[in-house]
């Protein structure tokens, strides 16, 4: 007798340098592996061999917007086949520390690169037949649930100012951070369903308490008492 698979899951966590994403993943992905799921925990831009070394070019060599959003794809589209897909196929709970609502809010937004080519990008990295795990041909993969971490540019700055050397985005004034947010909002705006809106402007506890509470009404965690991140 075969024991069905879970259903994969593909849970992506976004927001502003500074907003607190990293402290809170490793986090969840061991709450989901203590009920019993295997996890994927990964990143972008990266994820892979390939999609490291163009995340590597990405955060540290100047290039024009255009050039930044199609190694931004390039390196999902890598990631998707080689990493995320396979994970979802098996049924794993797959975490990304960012996705594509990053490429639309800091090329798009930030960098000021058109909405609509990133559209028409994202459609063509995440659709087609080497991802064989859409319902039908132009079925384009996305995350089931977007944890966004949302924080006022000038409090991520200053969470940064004493926690690490910035990268070439890190480095950026505050008015691109704030476009940037814009750019997440707007996102948020056109994907109610997917979109979790997480104040990060809350202690670390009360910021796991929300992602906890978000994942326990989906159904995909059963009520975990007195976790802690
Ligand atoms: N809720 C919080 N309150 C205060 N500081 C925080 C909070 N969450 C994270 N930090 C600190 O802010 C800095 C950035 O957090 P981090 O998790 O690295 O953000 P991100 O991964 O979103 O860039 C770190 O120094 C971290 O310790
Ligand atoms: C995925 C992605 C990230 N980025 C940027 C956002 C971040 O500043 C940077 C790397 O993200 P991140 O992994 O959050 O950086 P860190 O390891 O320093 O916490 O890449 C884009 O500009 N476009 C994208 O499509």
């Amino acid at each position: 007798m075969s024991t069905a698979l879970p259903k994969g899951l593909f849970i992506s966590f976004e927001g502003i340098d500074g907003a607190g994403k990293s402290s809170h993943i490793e986090a969840l992905a061991q709450a989901f592996r203590d009920q019993g799921r295997a996890v994927t925990l990964t990143r972008e831009p990266g994820g892979t061999p390939l999609a490291e070394k163009l995340r590597a070019l990405m955060l540290h060599d100047a290039m024009d917007p255009l050039t930044e959003a199609l190694i931004a794809f390039a390196a999902r589209r890598d990631h998707l086949v080689q990493v995320i897909e396979p994970a979802l196929a098996r049924g794993e709970v797959v975490i990304s520390d960012r996705f594509t609502d990053a490429t639309f809010a800091y090329q798009g937004a930030g960098r000021g690169f058109s909405w609509e080519q990133l559209s028409v990008l994202e459609r063509m990295a995440q659709t087609g037949t080497a991802l064989q795990a859409g319902p039908s041909p132009d079925f384009m993969r996305e995350p089931d649930m977007t944890l966004w971490f949302d924080l006022p540019a000038e409090v991520a700055a200053e969470r940064l100012a004493t926690a690490r050397v910035p990268d070439r985005f890190e480095a950026q004034p505050g008015e691109f951070f704030a476009r940037v947010t814009q750019g997440y909002a707007e996102r948020a705006r056109t994907a109610p369903q997917r979109f979790v809106r997480i104040d990060a402007h809350a202690s670390r506890h009360a910021v796991w308490q929300q992602i906890t509470q978000a994942v326990v009404r989906k159904g995909w965690l059963a009520i975990m008492v007195g976790s802690k991140p």
